[in-house]
């Protein structure tokens, strides 16, 4: 593991402006590193394009938008929680086999929470279209 004297860590007194380049940074080593992450920002860009089709009321953007998010993040803290792991072990564990699997199962459930609603939300206008 690569480590750094804290001296050397950025300060705490830093700008705002910094925050948020670190922000993006985690964001982005998040998606260079996590094929899950790019392939659920794609399915949402698919998802999003598609419903630009479909003459969706207000509301249903707005759940669609809310799920879709809710998968980036729930993604992102299972990044957190599977770099933390190895931060602390790099060898074969049961608890971080335990921590690893929920924080997989976290994303799991949301994903399937989004797929359900673009079914109850995308499908009838779908069929509505193909009949
Ligand atoms: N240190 C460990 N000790 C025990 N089991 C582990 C350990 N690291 C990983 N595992 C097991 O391997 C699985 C995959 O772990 P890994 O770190 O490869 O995640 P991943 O497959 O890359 O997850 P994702 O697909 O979300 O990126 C975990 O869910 C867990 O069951």
């Amino acid at each position: 593991m690569d480590s750094q004297d804290k001296n050397d860590l950025p300060s705490k007194n830093r700008k705002y402006r910094d925050s948020f380049r670190y922000a993006l940074k985690g964001v982005k080593t998040a998606f260079q590193e996590e094929r899950n992450m790019r392939t659920h920002v794609l399915a949402g860009l698919f998802i999003f394009i598609l419903s630009l089709f479909l003459n969706l009321t207000r509301d249903e953007w707005l759940w669609l938008i809310l799920v879709s998010y809710l998968v980036f993040v729930m993604e992102l803290i299972n990044t957190v929680i599977e770099n933390l792991v190895d931060l602390v072990t790099d060898r074969y564990h049961p608890i971080a086999e335990k921590v690893k699997d929920m924080a997989a199962a976290v994303v799991l459930v949301t994903a399937g929470l989004a797929a359900l609603t673009g079914v109850i939300i995308l499908l009838p206008k779908i069929l509505k279209i193909l009949m």
